[in-house]
């Protein structure tokens, strides 16, 4: 089933056609992948399905058994819809700790009166006690546990791309969107985060859209691919048939990715 349908989708910025008719089915649990030369369209694609830029014409529908549509996407209501995503340039909270920036993640999920908050009721404590459990259990996931009190800062690059993918699921999404996950990586970093995204899928039960320069870590885990070409869609399919795709080797991949 179809968790996510993009019809007809296009975006211009003044006179730059940034997404250009692009159409697209996402199923449910599915690891796609997003790939194109740089400026193809791949981040504008996430900023129209995550509300930072509405359409110039066209629509995406989300949950389509509840019908949310492009007119209903706001950045603010997203997490609602049970779509999170984490960014090409990490976006933590720097001085906050490890800790807190989960429980933002939990807390958009939270719904106090104003008087449970103001009055500090003991359901307010005990939700703040499920939130901290929560986040802590999902921090022991992912190996930084032991970080909790550390600033957002003073962490690894690579754990700092780890604790983005934490506070996004910490939203407890059906739809995770990765933006150039393992930019700046090592190969050894994005071979545990090839396995790492494998293993949220399967934990988590949820479907995964990543952007991703990374074509070793994009074969290994995708179900499906895209490729986007100057706004265009210009294939889709399995990592086979795309490797083997010769408008895709021509645009973007070249002959090396054959080794993938
Ligand atoms: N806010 C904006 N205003 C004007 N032009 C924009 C804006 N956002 C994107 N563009 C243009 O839209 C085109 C697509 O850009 P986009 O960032 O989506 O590409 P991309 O495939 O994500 O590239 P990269 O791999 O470098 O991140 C580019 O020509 C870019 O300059």
């Amino acid at each position: 089933m179809a968790v996510l349908r993009v019809t007809n989708l296009s975006k211009s910025f003044g006179g730059i056609q940034a997404i250009k008719n692009i159409s697209l089915n996402i199923k449910n649990k599915e690891i796609v992948g997003i790939i194109g030369q740089n400026g193809a369209g791949k981040t504008t694609f996430f900023n129209l399905l995550t509300g930072i830029y509405s359409p110039s014409s066209g629509e995406i529908e989300f949950n389509l058994d509840v019908k949310i549509g492009s007119k209903d996407l706001k950045p603010y209501k997203i997490a609602k819809y049970g779509i999170s995503r984490t960014f090409q340039n990490i976006r933590l909270f720097k001085n906050m700790t490890v800790l807190d920036n989960v429980l933002l993640g939990c807390h958009s999920n939270l719904n106090y009166s104003l008087f449970t908050t103001l009055f500090r009721f003991p359901s307010y404590y005990k939700v703040e006690r499920e939130a901290t459990e929560k986040a802590m259990k999902l921090l022991e996931e992912f190996d930084l546990a032991d970080k909790k009190d550390e600033l957002a800062k003073n962490l690894s690059y690579g754990e700092q791309r780890r604790l983005e993918i934490v506070r996004a699921l910490a939203t407890e999404p059906k739809i995770l969107l990765l933006d150039e996950p393992a930019a700046g990586m090592n190969p050894n970093e994005t071979n545990n985060l090839t396995n790492l995204i494998k293993w949220i899928r399967g934990t988590y039960n949820l479907t995964i859209i990543l952007i991703e320069h990374d074509m070793s870590l994009v074969m290994e885990v995708c179900d499906r691919i895209f490729v986007f070409d100057h706004g265009n869609l210009i294939a889709s399919g399995l990592p086979e048939e795309i490797k083997a795709n010769k408008k895709v080797i021509e645009a973007y991949l070249g002959e090396e990715v054959k080794e993938c």
